[in-house]
Protein backbone atom coordinates (compact mmCIF):
# COMPACT_ATOMS: atom_id res chain seq x y z
CA UNK A 1 0.00 0.00 0.00
CA UNK A 2 1.17 3.66 -1.07
CA UNK A 3 2.66 5.21 1.85
CA UNK A 4 0.10 8.83 2.77
CA UNK A 5 1.51 11.89 1.13
CA UNK A 6 3.21 14.42 3.89
CA UNK A 7 0.67 16.98 4.63
CA UNK A 8 2.35 20.36 4.68
CA UNK A 9 1.16 23.61 5.42
CA UNK A 10 2.35 27.25 3.99
CA UNK A 11 2.75 30.77 5.40
CA UNK A 12 3.33 32.77 2.39
CA UNK A 13 1.08 32.04 -0.81
CA UNK A 14 3.06 33.91 -3.19
CA UNK A 15 5.81 33.31 -5.84
CA UNK A 16 7.43 30.40 -3.72
CA UNK A 17 4.50 29.03 -2.61
CA UNK A 18 2.90 28.84 -5.98
CA UNK A 19 6.39 27.22 -7.33
CA UNK A 20 6.10 24.52 -4.61
CA UNK A 21 2.16 23.85 -4.93
CA UNK A 22 2.57 23.82 -8.78
CA UNK A 23 5.49 20.76 -8.60
CA UNK A 24 4.19 19.12 -5.39
CA UNK A 25 4.30 15.54 -6.06
CA UNK A 26 5.27 13.08 -3.01
CA UNK A 27 3.41 16.13 -0.45
CA UNK A 28 0.34 17.54 -0.33
CA UNK A 29 -0.17 21.43 0.59
CA UNK A 30 -2.90 21.11 2.44
CA UNK A 31 -3.53 24.25 4.39
CA UNK A 32 -2.52 27.74 3.31
CA UNK A 33 -2.17 31.00 5.00
CA UNK A 34 -1.46 34.40 3.60
CA UNK A 35 -1.59 38.07 5.89
CA UNK A 36 -3.48 39.02 2.67
CA UNK A 37 -6.57 36.77 2.14
CA UNK A 38 -7.37 37.09 -1.22
CA UNK A 39 -3.76 35.24 -2.26
CA UNK A 40 -5.03 32.61 0.27
CA UNK A 41 -8.05 32.08 -1.09
CA UNK A 42 -6.59 32.23 -5.29
CA UNK A 43 -4.42 29.76 -4.10
CA UNK A 44 -6.56 27.05 -2.86
CA UNK A 45 -8.88 27.99 -6.03
CA UNK A 46 -6.32 26.85 -8.06
CA UNK A 47 -4.09 24.43 -6.07
CA UNK A 48 -7.11 22.72 -3.70
CA UNK A 49 -5.32 23.36 -0.60
CA UNK A 50 -7.63 24.37 2.43
CA UNK A 51 -7.45 28.57 2.58
CA UNK A 52 -6.57 30.06 5.99
CA UNK A 53 -7.71 33.94 6.70
CA UNK A 54 -6.41 33.46 10.48
CA UNK A 55 -2.51 32.29 11.66
CA UNK A 56 -4.58 30.49 14.16
CA UNK A 57 -6.35 28.38 11.68
CA UNK A 58 -2.70 26.59 10.73
CA UNK A 59 -2.39 25.68 14.38
CA UNK A 60 -4.59 23.07 14.66
CA UNK A 61 -4.43 21.91 11.00
CA UNK A 62 -3.29 18.31 10.85
CA UNK A 63 0.16 18.74 8.75
CA UNK A 64 3.53 17.44 10.09
CA UNK A 65 5.94 20.46 8.48
CA UNK A 66 4.75 23.91 7.77
CA UNK A 67 6.83 26.32 5.01
CA UNK A 68 7.66 29.97 5.91
CA UNK A 69 7.20 31.51 2.12
CA UNK A 70 6.63 34.93 3.44
CA UNK A 71 8.88 37.39 5.38
CA UNK A 72 11.00 38.09 7.76
CA UNK A 73 8.34 39.97 10.01
CA UNK A 74 6.50 36.49 9.45
CA UNK A 75 8.92 33.90 11.10
CA UNK A 76 9.57 36.40 14.29
CA UNK A 77 6.02 36.62 14.36
CA UNK A 78 4.90 32.54 13.85
CA UNK A 79 7.68 30.41 13.87
CA UNK A 80 7.61 29.77 17.52
CA UNK A 81 3.79 28.79 17.82
CA UNK A 82 4.34 26.77 14.96
CA UNK A 83 6.89 24.38 16.70
CA UNK A 84 4.98 25.15 19.39
CA UNK A 85 2.12 23.10 17.79
CA UNK A 86 3.60 20.29 17.10
CA UNK A 87 5.15 21.10 13.39
CA UNK A 88 8.23 21.45 12.03
CA UNK A 89 9.64 24.60 9.86
CA UNK A 90 11.10 25.21 6.42
CA UNK A 91 12.36 28.27 6.99
CA UNK A 92 12.82 30.80 3.62
CA UNK A 93 12.83 34.02 4.77
CA UNK A 94 16.45 33.43 6.84
CA UNK A 95 16.92 37.18 7.67
CA UNK A 96 15.14 36.24 10.51
CA UNK A 97 17.80 34.21 12.00
CA UNK A 98 20.23 36.98 12.33
CA UNK A 99 18.62 38.47 15.36
CA UNK A 100 20.55 36.37 17.60
CA UNK A 101 18.20 37.08 20.52
CA UNK A 102 15.19 35.45 18.60
CA UNK A 103 17.50 32.62 17.01
CA UNK A 104 18.62 31.63 20.02
CA UNK A 105 14.99 31.82 21.45
CA UNK A 106 13.60 29.74 18.48
CA UNK A 107 16.02 27.02 18.67
CA UNK A 108 15.86 26.65 22.51
CA UNK A 109 12.31 25.64 21.90
CA UNK A 110 12.91 23.35 18.84
CA UNK A 111 15.46 21.25 21.11
CA UNK A 112 13.22 21.46 23.81
CA UNK A 113 10.10 20.74 21.64
CA UNK A 114 12.23 18.14 19.82
CA UNK A 115 11.38 19.45 16.56
CA UNK A 116 13.19 20.48 13.69
CA UNK A 117 14.10 23.43 11.78
CA UNK A 118 15.11 23.31 7.70
CA UNK A 119 17.01 25.97 6.48
CA UNK A 120 17.38 25.50 2.52
CA UNK A 121 20.31 25.86 0.11
CA UNK A 122 17.68 28.12 -1.14
CA UNK A 123 19.60 30.67 -3.65
CA UNK A 124 22.71 29.20 -3.43
CA UNK A 125 24.97 26.29 -3.63
CA UNK A 126 27.58 24.35 -1.37
CA UNK A 127 25.86 25.29 1.82
CA UNK A 128 26.38 21.98 2.73
CA UNK A 129 30.16 21.85 3.05
CA UNK A 130 30.02 25.15 4.37
CA UNK A 131 29.13 23.79 7.22
CA UNK A 132 33.14 22.34 7.75
CA UNK A 133 33.39 26.30 8.97
CA UNK A 134 31.64 24.72 12.45
CA UNK A 135 34.19 22.57 12.98
CA UNK A 136 37.40 24.06 11.29
CA UNK A 137 39.06 27.41 10.92
CA UNK A 138 37.71 29.82 8.17
CA UNK A 139 40.44 32.81 6.86
CA UNK A 140 37.32 34.68 4.44
CA UNK A 141 33.33 34.01 3.95
CA UNK A 142 32.56 36.72 1.52
CA UNK A 143 29.62 36.74 -0.28
CA UNK A 144 29.00 38.94 -3.48
CA UNK A 145 25.35 39.36 -4.81
CA UNK A 146 25.00 40.80 -8.07
CA UNK A 147 21.04 41.76 -9.11
CA UNK A 148 19.58 44.63 -11.04
CA UNK A 149 18.33 46.81 -9.78
CA UNK A 150 14.78 46.95 -10.23
CA UNK A 151 15.00 43.75 -8.28
CA UNK A 152 17.29 45.33 -5.35
CA UNK A 153 14.01 47.80 -5.25
CA UNK A 154 16.16 50.79 -6.11
CA UNK A 155 17.02 53.60 -9.00
CA UNK A 156 20.38 53.33 -9.05
CA UNK A 157 21.57 53.92 -13.50
CA UNK A 158 25.29 52.52 -13.04
CA UNK A 159 26.64 49.90 -11.75
CA UNK A 160 27.59 50.10 -8.39
CA UNK A 161 28.26 47.96 -4.83
CA UNK A 162 25.34 49.36 -2.38
CA UNK A 163 26.50 47.38 0.24
CA UNK A 164 29.27 46.27 1.85
CA UNK A 165 29.39 44.90 5.46
CA UNK A 166 28.25 41.87 7.54
CA UNK A 167 25.48 39.64 6.59
CA UNK A 168 23.36 40.51 9.61
CA UNK A 169 23.64 44.38 8.27
CA UNK A 170 22.59 43.61 5.09
CA UNK A 171 19.45 41.82 5.88
CA UNK A 172 18.30 44.90 7.35
CA UNK A 173 19.43 46.82 4.45
CA UNK A 174 17.83 44.12 1.90
CA UNK A 175 15.88 41.92 3.63
CA UNK A 176 13.86 40.22 0.55
CA UNK A 177 17.52 40.07 -1.50
CA UNK A 178 19.81 38.70 0.94
CA UNK A 179 18.60 36.24 3.35
CA UNK A 180 21.67 34.03 1.63
CA UNK A 181 23.73 36.02 3.51
CA UNK A 182 22.50 34.86 6.58
CA UNK A 183 22.55 31.07 5.67
CA UNK A 184 26.07 31.30 5.00
CA UNK A 185 26.76 32.79 8.48
CA UNK A 186 24.73 30.28 10.04
CA UNK A 187 26.22 27.56 7.88
CA UNK A 188 30.13 28.77 8.88
CA UNK A 189 29.17 29.63 12.09
CA UNK A 190 30.54 33.50 11.44
CA UNK A 191 28.77 36.76 10.46
CA UNK A 192 29.73 36.61 6.73
CA UNK A 193 30.90 39.27 4.82
CA UNK A 194 28.93 40.98 2.28
CA UNK A 195 29.04 42.89 -0.94
CA UNK A 196 25.90 43.69 -3.03
CA UNK A 197 26.42 45.12 -6.34
CA UNK A 198 23.35 46.87 -8.46
CA UNK A 199 23.57 45.90 -12.11
CA UNK A 200 21.27 47.88 -14.70
CA UNK A 201 22.32 45.14 -17.54
CA UNK A 202 22.24 42.09 -15.05
CA UNK A 203 19.47 39.71 -15.95
CA UNK A 204 20.58 36.94 -13.93
CA UNK A 205 20.20 37.03 -9.87
CA UNK A 206 24.23 36.50 -9.44
CA UNK A 207 25.41 34.85 -6.17
CA UNK A 208 29.42 34.88 -5.97
CA UNK A 209 31.05 32.82 -2.88
CA UNK A 210 34.66 33.31 -1.84
CA UNK A 211 35.92 30.73 1.13
CA UNK A 212 38.94 29.81 2.64
CA UNK A 213 40.01 28.08 5.76
CA UNK A 214 41.87 24.72 7.40
CA UNK A 215 40.55 23.38 3.95
CA UNK A 216 41.63 25.27 1.34
CA UNK A 217 40.10 27.70 -0.83
CA UNK A 218 36.31 27.76 -2.52
CA UNK A 219 35.12 30.09 -5.05
CA UNK A 220 31.34 29.49 -6.32
CA UNK A 221 29.31 31.39 -8.79
CA UNK A 222 25.88 30.97 -9.11
CA UNK A 223 23.91 32.76 -12.19
CA UNK A 224 20.04 32.31 -11.35
CA UNK A 225 17.00 32.85 -12.92
CA UNK A 226 14.92 35.12 -11.44
CA UNK A 227 11.40 33.17 -11.07
CA UNK A 228 8.36 34.40 -13.14
CA UNK A 229 6.64 35.43 -9.94
CA UNK A 230 9.09 37.77 -8.51
CA UNK A 231 11.98 38.78 -9.89
CA UNK A 232 13.98 39.35 -6.88
CA UNK A 233 13.64 36.04 -5.86
CA UNK A 234 15.29 33.02 -8.24
CA UNK A 235 13.69 30.17 -9.14
CA UNK A 236 16.74 28.00 -7.08
CA UNK A 237 15.03 29.00 -3.81
CA UNK A 238 11.80 27.36 -4.34
CA UNK A 239 13.70 24.75 -6.00
CA UNK A 240 15.76 24.33 -3.13
CA UNK A 241 12.46 23.79 -0.50
CA UNK A 242 10.87 21.80 -2.76
CA UNK A 243 14.01 19.27 -3.07
CA UNK A 244 14.03 19.24 0.90
CA UNK A 245 10.44 18.11 1.15
CA UNK A 246 10.56 15.88 -1.55
CA UNK A 247 13.63 14.39 0.18
CA UNK A 248 12.01 14.13 4.09
CA UNK A 249 10.90 10.93 3.89
CA UNK A 250 14.13 9.42 1.88
CA UNK A 251 16.07 6.99 3.81
CA UNK A 252 19.08 7.98 2.10
CA UNK A 253 20.04 11.38 2.96
CA UNK A 254 22.74 13.08 0.55
CA UNK A 255 24.48 16.64 1.03
CA UNK A 256 23.20 18.29 3.91
N1 LIG B 1 16.46 31.65 1.60
C1 LIG B 1 16.63 32.05 0.35
O1 LIG B 1 17.58 31.65 -0.33
C2 LIG B 1 15.64 32.98 -0.25
C3 LIG B 1 14.59 33.47 0.47
N2 LIG B 1 13.68 34.30 -0.12
C4 LIG B 1 12.58 34.78 0.73
O2 LIG B 1 11.48 33.89 0.61
C5 LIG B 1 10.27 34.58 0.94
C6 LIG B 1 9.19 34.29 -0.10
O3 LIG B 1 9.60 34.80 -1.35
P1 LIG B 1 8.53 35.05 -2.52
O4 LIG B 1 7.53 33.96 -2.53
O5 LIG B 1 9.31 35.31 -3.74
O6 LIG B 1 7.83 36.40 -2.02
P2 LIG B 1 6.41 36.98 -2.49
O7 LIG B 1 6.45 38.41 -2.13
O8 LIG B 1 6.13 36.60 -3.91
O9 LIG B 1 5.34 36.21 -1.59
C7 LIG B 1 5.27 36.39 -0.20
C8 LIG B 1 3.83 36.14 0.25
O10 LIG B 1 3.84 36.11 1.67
C9 LIG B 1 2.79 36.95 2.16
N3 LIG B 1 3.24 37.48 3.45
C10 LIG B 1 4.21 38.40 3.71
N4 LIG B 1 4.31 38.63 5.01
C11 LIG B 1 3.37 37.85 5.62
C12 LIG B 1 2.98 37.65 6.97
N5 LIG B 1 3.56 38.32 7.99
N6 LIG B 1 2.00 36.76 7.23
C13 LIG B 1 1.41 36.07 6.21
N7 LIG B 1 1.72 36.23 4.92
C14 LIG B 1 2.70 37.10 4.62
C15 LIG B 1 2.60 38.03 1.11
O11 LIG B 1 1.28 38.57 1.17
C16 LIG B 1 2.86 37.26 -0.18
O12 LIG B 1 1.67 36.68 -0.70
C17 LIG B 1 10.67 36.08 1.04
O13 LIG B 1 10.84 36.48 2.38
C18 LIG B 1 12.00 36.12 0.30
O14 LIG B 1 12.81 37.21 0.69
C19 LIG B 1 13.77 34.61 -1.43
C20 LIG B 1 14.82 34.16 -2.17
C21 LIG B 1 15.87 33.35 -1.65
O1 LIG C 1 16.82 34.70 -4.63
C1 LIG C 1 17.95 35.19 -4.51
O2 LIG C 1 18.75 35.28 -5.47
C2 LIG C 1 18.47 35.60 -3.18
C3 LIG C 1 17.50 36.30 -2.36
O3 LIG C 1 16.60 36.97 -2.81
C4 LIG C 1 17.63 36.17 -0.90
O4 LIG C 1 18.59 35.53 -0.44
O5 LIG C 1 16.79 36.73 -0.19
Amino acid sequence: MDAQPLAVGIIGCGNVGRILAEKQNTFRITAAYDCVPGCALDFSARFGAKPLTEFAELLAEPVEIVVEAASVSAVREYAIDVLRSGKDLIILSVGALADETFRIELLGEARRLNRKIHVPSGAIMGLDNIRIGQVSSVDTILLRTTKNPLSLGIGEPETKCVFSGTASECVQRYPKNTNVAVSLSLACGCDASVEVWSDPGETKNMHEIIFSGEFGEAYIRIRNNPSSGNGATSRLAALSALSILENLKNPLVIGA
